[in-house]
């Protein structure tokens, strides 16, 4: 069964108590906490302080999504937030290796994210160093956004460097997942399924968590 990372992007922020509680008592696995700078990608969304409330509103991992320019001037002060996973972008980093380094430092787990257009590849001198891979399915920046075919086979690539440097990294795919998708996701090989819209433009959100759940 995939993990499931509802994206709060989606969530309705002046009811944001009420979104916590509601992913607290459902099949979701983590929160997926998107920052974004306005330089790395064309949006801004929430930061630190808001991080800090949701880190005490929930027990469930914190998987913050950075989506910045300059990481490592921020990993530190996410740690203290109480982020589990910290995820920078490749595109973002010029010491990459070193951000993780950090992250690590300071008890977190690394993700590294890279955007459509970069190859997975890209990753394999950096593998056995992080704990997961955040293949984005859409152009960052926005959620509400159509799945990208062509990351289906980025999934099979990733899975099968993973599996033959024998290491145990999560795939992450975050971007468009839908109920109708996600069957096809986690059999390429991905194993946590963010979800924005899918779940908090849902009917009954619960429900929908629970049927990702059951589909992957
Ligand atoms: O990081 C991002 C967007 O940049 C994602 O986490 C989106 O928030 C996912 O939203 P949906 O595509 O599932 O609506």
């Amino acid at each position: 069964m995939p993990l499931i990372a509802p994206s709060l992007l989606s969530a309705n922020f002046l009811r944001l108590e009420d979104d916590c509680r509601m992913l607290n008592d459902s099949a979701a696995d983590w929160f997926h906490l998107d920052v974004m700078d306005g330089r790395f990608v064309p949006n801004l969304s929430f930061g630190l302080p808001v991080i800090e409330h949701i880190r005490k509103a929930t027990k469930k991992v914190c998987d913050v999504h950075l989506m910045i320019l300059e990481p490592e001037r921020y990993t530190e002060a996410f740690a203290k937030a109480g982020a589990d996973i910290l995820t920078v972008h490749l595109e973002a980093c010029t010491h990459l290796h070193r951000n993780i380094q950090q992250i690590k430092s300071l008890g977190m787990k690394a993700g590294v994210a890279v955007n459509p257009h970069t190859r997975v590849e890209l990753l394999q001198d950096v593998l056995e160093d992080i704990d997961l891979v955040c293949l984005m399915s859409v152009n960052p920046g926005f959620g509400g956004q159509a799945f990208i075919p062509r990351t289906l086979e980025k999934i099979r690539t990733l899975r099968r460097m993973i599996d033959e440097a024998g290491l145990n990294i999560h795939i992450e795919i975050d971007g468009g997942v839908t109920l109708e998708n996600a069957p096809a996701i986690v059999a390429a090989g991905a194993d946590v399924l963010v979800a924005g819209n899918t779940v908090f433009r849902a009917a009954d959100p619960t429900a929908t968590i629970q049927a990702l759940k059951n589909l992957g």
